[in-house]
């Protein structure tokens, strides 16, 4: 389980959400819905490790996430460019994934990768070139969550259902759970079992009770 214990996030002295609990199980599919500014990319960071909350806590399996090694939670965010190394070459990137050959061929075949892009540099590709990058890298480090944040906003609608179905087969299969955000009412009624709200933070001097809490099923 995969559970973010009373988070509070805030910048510079603001609050953007309080008090935020979230479980999610393994083959859980979650989406958090909210407006613009609201805080999900800021969630999706916190979840994934990659930052830190101004409190509360983020556990796996009731153990804090792992601080060295391979992360368990993988996030794959919505500009694949700002998430590698830009002197890397792409066949060198995936190379260093933990997977075996083998799986890391299967990956680049399940998500559409060509070849002739391995040799090639982030720049040289397109948006959606890269994300499918992103998202085999992400998945070749075997992870447990996966956190996908508006991960194919950029990318045209033939593209879009391409990576989502190419994605589900490996969640599904594996059994993983996965967070996702995204602006696409169509994109999350297809894809999420349930769909968890991060209300926009009050302010302490108008309602210190502020909670996020609004769960609906699907
Ligand atoms: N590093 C930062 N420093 C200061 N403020 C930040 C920082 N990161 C995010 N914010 C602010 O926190 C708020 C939440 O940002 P976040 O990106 O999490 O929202 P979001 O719900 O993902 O938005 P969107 O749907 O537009 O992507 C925004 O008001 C943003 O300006």
């Amino acid at each position: 389980m995969l559970e973010a214990r009373n988070l509070t996030a805030a910048f510079d002295g603001r609050i953007i959400f309080r008090d935020l609990s979230l479980a999610v199980a393994p083959g859980e599919r979650v989406q958090v819905a909210a407006p613009s500014g609201a805080g999900k990319t800021t969630l999706a960071r916190i979840l994934a490790g990659y930052a830190l909350p101004q409190a509360g806590e983020v556990r796996i399996d009731g153990a804090p996430l792992p601080k060295r090694g391979t992360s368990p939670v993988q996030l794959i965010g919505q500009h694949p460019e700002r998430a590698v190394d830009a002197r890397c070459r792409m066949g060198a990137m995936l190379a260093e994934a933990p997977a075996g050959e083998e799986e890391l061929a299967r990956l680049r075949e399940a998500f559409g990768i060509q070849d002739r892009w391995l040799s090639r540099y982030p720049h040289e590709l397109s948006g959606g070139e890269l994300q499918r990058f992103c998202i085999v890298r992400a998945l070749a480090a075997s992870p447990r969550y996966l956190i996908a944040d508006e991960i194919s906003t950029m990318l045209d609608a033939l593209t879009q259902a391409q990576i989502w179905r190419a994605l589900l087969a490996e969640v599904e299969t594996r059994g993983l759970g996965l967070v996702l955000t995204t602006h696409s009412a169509a994109l999350a009624a297809r894809i999420a079992t349930r769909v968890v709200g991060v209300g926009p933070a009050v302010a302490p001097s108008v309602d210190s009770s502020w909670t996020h809490a609004c769960q609906t099923s699907r």
